[in-house]
């Protein structure tokens, strides 16, 4: 099988579990009171996806690795492209029905392994309608779900090739253990920006990536590395947004570069235009 088809099945499989995704979270909304590996409260909900999208994936030919940010360890599960997912991210807006959505990174690699090795990265928005952005073979298309049939569904292309416009928006996570720093970046940037900001990094990208500026959750003075996930989350969108013609940082590089040493490892993250990345970067934020 060669690679572009392999893409194409995890994307197939993880379009056709998307509506029962979706569908299951009403009835798992409350924390079973575990932890996962990032040491973070998990949601039924969390665990639930995790297994969903575990079974499918898993199962695909073409697939040799699967990863999760739910999972301390990597499946072996043959020979292949290794997969990484963040189930539900923005699992603590489920509760409150803000937008959550499922992040999917496809390497070429053995896992833990930097981004470059990427060759295909999409999430998935569960918002008013349910989209998947995907980028492959150098471009960006974003897919909206039309109708969920008994045993498939089907996909209207939205957009294509998208390609991220000048700065409008911008939206920062962890904002009460910034830095002086970062602080004095947020000031800059929103003098010409207008803050949206959800608290899901899947729906704040995705206005990103529509309308222009950054997304970033930053280096806190409680967690050098920030919040977000390398592997899981940090990868797959610098991947989207590059090959969208913007850019991404851990503060003064490529977010592709970064050594991954751990499956779990946090990174700051920075993802948006061209000029607004380039700003952060002038900053030197990078704590590595
Ligand atoms: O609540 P904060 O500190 O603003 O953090 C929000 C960030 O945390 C996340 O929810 C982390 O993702 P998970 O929900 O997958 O753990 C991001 O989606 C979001 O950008
Ligand atoms: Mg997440
Ligand atoms: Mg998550």
């Amino acid at each position: 099988m060669d690679k572009q088809e392999v893409v194409d099945e995890v994307f197939h499989s993880v379009a056709e579990v998307a509506p029962h995704i979706s569908s299951g979270l009403l009835k798992r909304r409350e924390y079973v009171g575990e932890e996962n590996p990032s040491d973070e409260k998990q949601l039924e909900a969390d665990v639930w996806a995790n297994e969903f999208l575990k079974e499918e994936i898993t199962s695909l030919e073409g697939v040799g690795e699967f990863a999760s940010e739910e999972e301390h360890e990597v499946t072996d599960c043959g020979e292949g492209l290794s997969v990484t997912v963040d189930p539900l991210d923005g699992s603590s807006n489920i509760p409150t029905n803000n937008i959550v959505g499922t992040i999917v990174g496809i390497y070429d690699e053995e896992l833990p392994c930097r981004g470059k090795n990427i060759v295909a990265a999409f999430y998935v928005v569960y918002g008013p309608l349910t989209s998947f952005t995907i980028a492959r073979d150098g471009q960006v298309d974003e897919y909206v779900l039309e109708e969920s049939k008994g045993d498939g569904v089907e996909l209207h292309k939205a957009s294509e090739d998208i390609q991220i416009p000048e700065p409008y928006v911008y939206g920062f996570g962890g904002n009460k253990h910034w830095g002086s720093d970062f602080e004095r970046l947020k000031e800059d940037i929103s003098d010409d920006l207008k803050l949206r900001y959800g608290g899901a990094m899947v729906g704040d990208v995705n206005q990103v990536l529509h309308q222009g500026g950054v997304f970033g959750y930053p280096a806190r003075e409680d967690a050098e590395n920030g919040k977000l996930r390398l592997l899981f989350e940090a990868n797959p969108m610098a991947y989207i947004f590059e090959t969208a013609g913007g850019k991404s940082s851990d503060g003064d590089k490529s977010i592709l570069r970064v050594k991954a040493e751990e499956l779990h490892q946090r990174t700051p993250v920075f993802v948006g235009s061209e000029e607004s990345v380039r700003k952060v970067n002038e900053r030197g934020l990078s704590l590595h």
